[in-house]
């Protein structure tokens, strides 16, 4: 048998029980960066690798790319391999005009309107965030000063929408906080697997705005790349915390 697994291309065993997972690849390089005796451990497709120490603990850095379909192909992966615990730290939307670009938003559970996990299990089934991996991350934000919002996010397949009108109005009256597309997979997969998950995301726009007018989306400013930068750190301190 391979020693490889076959979408990530990760060790088959032997992986650190914990794991900060990423869209951007790019963003697991950089995160990887800032840990100890960083090695790049599989690189296929959209997916990036990495383990070292943080604070003397052992992690996995990991992209997943865009989309919940891909993202739930690297979590079964990782999870075969050995990782247990897992935080996404991404980016979202705010959907709330006080939550402002750079900020970050602590996910306390996410709408399932991923296009992925009406295929694991019934779409009553609740994407939850493990309460420690909520307050972890709770504390953490504060020791690093940022400012962070708590509250449900919606995970939406299509980035965009097309004919049909995104339900926008219902989420926004049923105060979902913030919008991006693979956290609803993750907790699911970990609630399925009874495994520990939540996740972090840094605000590098506003989709109500974004979604009238689709050229205003631009998560390629300062304020976004610091908050990404801050916010690694924040993401990394709540994933040792847990176990
Ligand atoms: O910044 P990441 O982690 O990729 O997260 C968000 O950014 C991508 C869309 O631009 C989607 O993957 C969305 O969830
Ligand atoms: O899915 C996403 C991610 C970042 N920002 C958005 O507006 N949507």
């Amino acid at each position: 048998m391979n020693d490889f697994l076959p979408i990530t291309k990760i060790p088959r065993t032997g992986l650190p029980q914990r794991a900060l997972v990423v869209g951007d690849p790019e963003r697991a390089s950089a995160v990887a960066g800032l840990l100890t005796d960083s090695v790049l451990i599989g690189q296929n497709r959209e997916y990036r690798s990495f383990t070292g120490t943080w604070r003397g603990v052992p992690v996995v850095v990991s992209s997943h790319g865009v989309g919940g379909p891909g993202a739930l192909c690297q979590l079964g992966e990782l999870a075969e391999a050995g990782v247990r615990t897992f935080l996404r730290f991404g980016t979202a939307g705010a959907l709330r005009a006080d939550i402002a670009d750079g900020d970050l938003v602590i996910a306390e559970a996410a709408v399932r309107d991923d296009g992925v996990t009406a295929q694991l299990i019934h779409p009553e089934y609740p994407a939850v965030a493990t309460p420690e991996a909520v307050l972890a991350l709770d504390r953490a934000a504060a020791a690093h000063q940022r400012h962070a919002h708590r509250g449900v996010v919606w995970t939406r397949a299509a980035f965009s929408p097309m004919v049909l009108e995104l339900p926008m109005r219902d989420y926004l009256a049923a105060r979902v906080i913030a919008i991006e597309m693979e956290l609803s997979t993750l907790l699911v997969f970990a609630g399925l697997r009874g495994l520990v998950a939540g996740g972090v995301l840094v605000i590098d726009g506003n989709a109500t705005v974004d979604n009238d007018d689709p050229t205003s989306y631009d998560p390629h400013r300062q304020v976004v790349a610091d908050a990404v930068a801050a916010g690694s750190a924040v993401a990394l301190d709540a994933l040792v915390e847990l176990t």
